[in-house]
């Protein structure tokens, strides 16, 4: 079997970084499974694990292979056995959940995804707060966030939603589409490409499988309306964590991808009461610190509003230290946070740029 790597995201990037591994061969993680993995290589797909001196020196869960990575392995046919993974090679994005305020190392979803689009339906689920977060985790993740407005063919006020988005959307391209009638799908597709990888974020029922089963151009993924009509479940066989689009591109779609909707729902979910009593502070910009006429210190006085609660939730607004930065100002506090290095920080600088410039 000879397979394309380019079609799988392969670029001169990584090529050039697999050349200083003699010996062993580059391959993309197309599937993990607790310790098992799938990678494709240029013979074709074949089962991997790490290495034991590999897992002993990958001192937390970040360091271990995700969907996405490239990583080194030491034999192309499997005939002999799994794949021995030895090394990821650097990654150009991460995806991983925010761990909840404590020190616990986060969990990567996913890596090297070019585009994620935040999908959020123009019916039941919007909500701006969300947006933000998601907006904060993509941001974080070195991939360019683009937020997908779904069920376009539903919304009776979309002028107003727009307003609403433009507000926190900080330089992130919005679309907006309807997968009942095709609008907004031009949009979507100039993201996607030959050796691009993209993936969906956002709740459940947003529309997010109906999306990706019109890019590929067929019914791959269950609907949750077909899901529904499932009670046996005959549609729940998992399904590929890695798709090629038939035009050209990946799409990233792994279990963790559906995790971290429900993680970041929740958290707007449990913090909606800061949220409220913070809304009647004096100042709309009120950073509850030593502003006159602070509801939430009021509240923390008084007793209403535990500290430790509020702490947390402030640990949680990571997003808060983007607030009025622009769009260039934020690429370059990601930049800077990433690398020390000048040289690779200019490569990405002209990279986000011809990017914007599309
Ligand atoms: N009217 C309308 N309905 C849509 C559209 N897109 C999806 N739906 C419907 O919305 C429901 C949920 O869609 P899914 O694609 O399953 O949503 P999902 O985001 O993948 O949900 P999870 O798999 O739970 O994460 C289904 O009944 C779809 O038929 C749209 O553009 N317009
Ligand atoms: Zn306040």
């Amino acid at each position: 079997m000879n397979i394309n790597l380019k079609n799988y995201g392969l670029n001169e990037r990584f090529e050039q970084e697999a050349t200083l591994y003699n010996g062993l061969f580059i391959a993309r993680v197309t599937e993990q499974h607790r310790d098992l993995y799938k990678v494709v290589s240029e013979y074709g797909e074949i089962d991997a694990s790490v290495s034991g001196k590999f897992a002993y020196h990958a001192n937390d869960q970040t360091n271990f292979p995700a969907v996405g990575d490239w990583v080194m392995i030491d034999r192309l046919d499997g005939s002999t056995g799994n794949a021995i993974i030895h090394h990821i090679l650097r990654r150009k994005s991460v995806l991983a959940r925010q761990s909840a305020g404590t020190e616990n190392a986060g969990q990567v979803i996913a890596a090297n995804i070019d585009t994620i689009f935040i999908c959020m339906s123009l019916n039941a689920d919007f909500n701006i707060r969300r947006i933000e977060r998601y907006l904060t985790i993509a941001w974080d993740s070195m991939a360019t966030p683009v937020i997908v407005l779904t069920k376009s063919d539903l919304c009776i006020d979309l002028p107003q939603k727009l307003n609403d988005i433009a507000s926190v959307s900080m330089g992130a391209e919005v679309i907006t589409c309807s997968s009942e009638n095709g609008n907004g799908f031009d949009g979507i597709n100039a993201y996607i490409g030959q050796g691009k990888t993209i993936a969906f974020v956002g709740s459940s029922g947003v529309g997010k499988s109906t999306l990706i089963n019109r890019l590929m151009g067929q019914d791959l993924l269950a609907t949750r309306a077909i899901r529904e009509d499932d009670a046996k479940g005959r549609h729940t066989t998992t399904h590929r964590q890695l798709l090629l689009l038939p035009n050209g591109g990946i799409v990233i779609d792994t279990p963790g991808m559906r995790e971290l909707q429900i993680y970041t729902g929740n958290l707007s979910k449990t913090f909606e009461d800061i949220e409220e009593i913070a809304a009647r502070c004096k100042f709309g910009d009120c950073s509850h610190g030593a502003e006159p006429g602070c509801a939430i210190r009021e509240a923390i006085e008084n007793g209403t509003l535990s500290e430790k609660r509020f702490e947390s939730y402030q640990k949680l607004q990571r997003e808060v230290s983007y607030a009025g930065l622009n769009a260039r100002q934020l690429e370059n506090e990601k930049l800077n946070r990433m690398f020390g290095g000048k040289g690779e920080m200019k490569q990405l600088k002209k990279h986000i740029k011809d990017k914007n410039n599309r």
